[in-house]
C-alpha cells in the first residue's frame, strides 16, 4: 500500500488551535491539491481526534473530479478510514453517512456494543491491536478491501504513529503564513516524539512550489 500524508500547518507547525478547531491554514489553490489528492486515493484517513473535533465529511469537493472517478468505474468518492482505538466514532458522525464506504479501525480494547453501533451504522469495523490499533496489521486488513492508495489527513497523533511505524512513503505539508501558537495545539506529529535523533525518520525534499500565502513542501520517506 502506498501511504500519502498530506497536511497543512501554520509556519510555527499547528495543524489547528490550542482548542482543537478547525482552522482555514490553506488557501483556495491548496484545498483544491487536497481535493485531487483525494481524488487520487483510494481511501482517506484521519484519526478519531480529527472525526471528534471536525466531523469532516472527507469526500471529494469537485463535480469533474467525481465524475471522473466514476466513469473509470471507482466509487465517486474514496473510501473513508478512521483510526479508532475505542470504537469512539459517533453513529451520527458525518464519516457515516452514505456519500462514501467507510472502514472503521479500532483495538481489541473496543467495547462491543461500541463496534455493533458503528457497524449498524454502515461502518466496515476492522480489528487490529490490543490497546491501540495496530497500523500496520490495520493497513494489511484494508489491503483485503482493495485500498492500494492511501490519503493519510491527520492529525498529529495519527501522524506520528505513522512515522513511528515507518508506514509514510510520501508527505505534503502546506506552510501557511500565519502563527496559530499555543504549547497544546496540535503539531504535524505529535504522539510521544522521537527521542533518540538516531530514530528521526529521514525525508527526501523532493519539490517546493509556492501556493495561495504559502508554500507546499513535498518530500520522499
Ligand atoms: N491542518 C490540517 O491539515 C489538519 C488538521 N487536523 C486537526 O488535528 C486535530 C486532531 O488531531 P489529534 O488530536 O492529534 O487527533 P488524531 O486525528 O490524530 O486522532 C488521534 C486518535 O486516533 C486514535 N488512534 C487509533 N490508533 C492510533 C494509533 N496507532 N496512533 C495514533 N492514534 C491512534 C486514538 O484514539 C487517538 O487519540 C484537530 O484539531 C484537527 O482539526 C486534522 C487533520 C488535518
Ligand atoms: N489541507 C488542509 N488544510 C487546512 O487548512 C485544513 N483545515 C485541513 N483540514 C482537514 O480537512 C478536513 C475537512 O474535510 P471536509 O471539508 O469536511 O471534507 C479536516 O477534518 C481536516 O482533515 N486540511
Amino acid at each position: 500500500m502506498h501511504v500519502h500524508v498530506n497536511a497543512a500547518e501554520s509556519v510555527d507547525g499547528k495543524l489547528s488551535t490550542r482548542e482543537r478547531e478547525q482552522v482555514a491554514i490553506s488557501g483556495e489553490a491548496d484545498f483544491d491539491r487536497m481535493d485531487a489528492l483525494r481524488a487520487d486515493a483510494d481511501a482517506v484517513m484521519v484519526g478519531v481526534g480529527t472525526v471528534l473535533a471536525d466531523d469532516p465529511s472527507l469526500t471529494v469537493k469537485d463535480d469533474a473530479r467525481r465524475d471522473r472517478r466514476a466513469s473509470s468505474g471507482q466509487p465517486p468518492n474514496p473510501a473513508r478510514v478512521v483510526a479508532d482505538s475505542r470504537a469512539r466514532t459517533p453513529s451520527a458522525a458525518t464519516v457515516l453517512d452514505d456519500d462514501a464506504a467507510t472502514y472503521v479501525l479500532v483495538s481489541e480494547a473496543a467495547d462491543e456494543e461500541a463496534i455493533e453501533a458503528l457497524a449498524d451504522a454502515g461502518a466496515t469495523v476492522v480489528v487490529a491491536g490490543d490497546e491501540r490499533v495496530d497500523l500496520a496489521g490495520a493497513f494489511e486488513g484494508l489491503a483485503d478491501h482493495g485500498v492500494e492508495r492511501l490519503m493519510v489527513e491527520g492529525g498529529g497523533e495519527l501522524i506520528f504513529s505513522l512515522f513511528a511505524a515507518d508506514l509514510v512513503d510520501r508527505l505534503t505539508v502546506y506552510v501557511g503564513s500565519t502563527v496559530v501558537g499555543g504549547r497544546e495545539a496540535p503539531t504535524l506529529a505529535d504522539g510521544d516524539g522521537f527521542a533518540d535523533p538516531e530514530s528521526f525518520p529521514e525525508l527526501t525534499l523532493t519539490d517546493v512550489e509556492r501556493m495561495d500565502d504559502g508554500v507546499v513542501l513535498s518530500y520522499d520517506a
